[in-house]
């Protein structure tokens, strides 16, 4: 959505910056298309199964590692997962840094190097929704970088204890970079509701929100 009033830059938490329409609409509309090709089969995108039988309702495609709950694997029923390109780790690079290299940064929870080698690409229909984690997966402490395409989404940022309260919701909107590292690397976060009719309409995506976020596995890769 064009903001009539430009949203401003925010810390919600120590560690965590949220800089509203971070990528412009060339850039959006690059990394739709970038997700609709890391979308096709074989390793396409899909609801990811919960040990206790349930299916996530986002549909899900990794680079770089497959995650599934509650690990990184290089394969999924046979299926190799796709490369994480270099770009898009560069982006990270960036997006840490256009975070944290600010004035007003009261934690700069920048690593002395950012390696991302995993994304993790998840599609929300306006049904779809996020519970309450953590990304706790990754054996690394560095930031995760989050960016968000197409329709609005209620971002629950919660505590580092418990799923509980206190949490506070963000809107996070097309184009907006969110960083959560520091002492909120551990913090609890979902998506309760997705905003559907809210996104652009000139970067590809009739409905819908995509969301990708980059991290450091922290794990070696196989030779
Ligand atoms: O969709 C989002 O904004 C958050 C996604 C997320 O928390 C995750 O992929 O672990
Ligand atoms: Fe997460």
């Amino acid at each position: 959505m064009t903001a009539l009033i430009p949203r401003p830059r925010s810390e919600p938490a120590p560690g965590v910056v949220h800089l509203p329409g971070w990528l412009d609409t060339a850039a959006q509309r690059h990394l739709v298309l970038a997700c609709r090709d890391w979308a096709r089969p074989p390793a396409g995108m899909r609801h990811t199964r919960l040990p206790g039988g349930g299916v996530m309702s986002v549909r899900t495609v990794c680079l770089g590692w497959h995650w599934e709950p509650y690990r990184y694997l290089r394969h999924i029923d046979g299926v190799p997962v796709r490369p994480l390109p270099t770009w898009l780790a560069e982006l990270g690079r960036r997006a840490l840094t256009d975070a944290y290299d600010h004035p007003d940064t009261t934690c700069d929870a920048r690593p002395r190097r950012y390696d991302p080698d995993v994304a993790l690409v998840n599609f929300y229909d306006a049904t779809a929704r996020m519970g309450l984690h953590q990304d706790r997966e990754e054996r690394s402490t560095a930031p995760v970088v989050s960016l968000s395409l197409g329709d609005t989404a209620v971002f629950r940022l919660g505590n580092t204890d418990h799923r509980g309260r206190p949490w506070r919701d963000l809107e996070l909107e097309s184009g907006d970079l969110l960083v959560f590292g520091g002492p909120s690397r551990m913090a609890f976060h979902g998506v309760p509701r997705i905003l559907p009719g809210t996104g652009p309409t000139d970067i590809d995506l009739r409905s819908g929100r995509l969301n990708i976020t980059l991290r450091e596995s922290g794990l070696a890769a196989p030779p």
